[in-house]
């Protein structure tokens, strides 16, 4: 007796995957401020991932989905790897070694507005760890430097995978902020994913936990206008969310509240603000933030605790979930 064929794959909708269909996980890396979390916002063509002008925002690895006829091009959003200086960076980039070893693709970021440095070189060095990956080089913010500066960037990206012994599949310029090359770019990518149904149901933006993009709003609210070491100081903790009970169902109102960690208490003051000023401005900017994700009014509940030296304690880390 044979078995029955297995039932040809299906999208949620029903309808039938066609035959070469790919799927697959992609991965943004580069140096702090490289662009990859605007541009996994660029291909998948949502907010998904926070970005900041500061370096190092993204801690969290935020997937972006990207639902095609053909193919469904998962995007995992990894820090930004850095050398080590507390237990906080050690853990990031353990977290980006595996997310490298594990996704289909990699594309590495460089932005054209800047020259290639011993930052860029020491990723590219970190990168030639996992042989299997094969590796995209992208120009990235190509709106910021003109012809000339974009084609010598291009030779040195050439360059740089020549001496580090990098094979680059593509190298690719784009600008996320002008959407320029981004469909390119993402074409790019689905072609080195392997076939394969969709992993996810169609319509998913991000498989990340609302609490999680929640928090995320809120830090990158609090980030807003706050300099030197506290950027790195602030984590943040949505403790309950959910909606508020007998509210009428056309006038919903979701409840968050959050905790916002700084390592000392003159971060709690610089935080807070004179009487408590600042707060004040960073939850009313995080709460539209949230509405405008969520499609929901909000009440936002902002504390500020101190969790000590929390980057360097193990414990600390992982209430905080690192
Ligand atoms: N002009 C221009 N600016 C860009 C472009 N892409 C990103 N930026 C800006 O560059 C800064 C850093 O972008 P992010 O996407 O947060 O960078 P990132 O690599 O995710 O940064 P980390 O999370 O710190 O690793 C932000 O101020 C962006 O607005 C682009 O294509 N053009």
């Amino acid at each position: 007796m044979s078995l029955p064929p297995p039932a040809p794959p299906v999208f949620s909708s029903g309808s039938p995957v066609p035959e070469g269909h790919r799927s697959g996980f992609a991965s943004f890396v580069g140096r702090p401020n490289a662009g990859k979390s605007t541009l996994t916002n660029a291909i998948v063509g949502t907010k998904v991932a926070i970005t900041s002008d500061k370096p190092q925002t993204t801690r969290s690895v935020v997937r972006g989905i990207v639902h095609r006829p053909d193919a469904q091009l998962v995007l995992v959003d990894t820090p930004g790897v850095h050398r080590p200086r507390t237990l906080l960076g050690e853990r990031l980039n353990d977290l980006v070694l595996t997310t490298w070893n594990e996704v289909d693709v990699v594309a590495v970021c460089f932005p054209a507005n800047e020259k290639i440095g011993p930052g860029d070189r020491f990723i590219v060095n970190e990168l030639t760890k996992v042989k299997r990956t094969p590796k995209i080089a992208v120009a990235t913010k190509t709106d910021l430097a003109t012809p000339e500066r974009i084609a010598e960037h291009l030779l040195d990206i050439s360059a740089l995978g020549h001496d580090t012994g990098t094979d680059w599949m593509e190298i690719v310029p784009v600008s996320a902020q002008d959407g320029d090359q981004v469909d390119l770019l993402a074409d790019l990518l689905v072609k080195r994913l392997p076939e394969g149904p969709p992993l996810y149901p169609e319509g998913e933006l991000t498989d990340s936990p609302e609490e999680t993009l929640v928090a995320e709003l809120v830090r990158e609210a609090a980030l807003d206008g706050v300099r030197d070491e506290l950027p790195h100081s602030i984590a943040v903790v949505v403790e309950e969310m959910g909606l508020r009970e007998d509210r009428p169902e056309d006038k919903p109102l979701l409840d968050v509240h959050a905790t916002l960690y700084v390592e000392r208490d003159s971060q709690k003051g610089i935080v807070i603000g004179r009487k408590g000023a600042r707060l004040k401005t960073v939850g009313a900017a995080a709460r539209r933030q949230i509405e405008a994700m969520l499609g929901t009014p909000v009440y936002l509940d902002l504390r500020v605790k101190i969790a000590k030296d929390w980057q360097r304690d193990p414990r600390q880390l992982r209430k905080l979930g690192f």
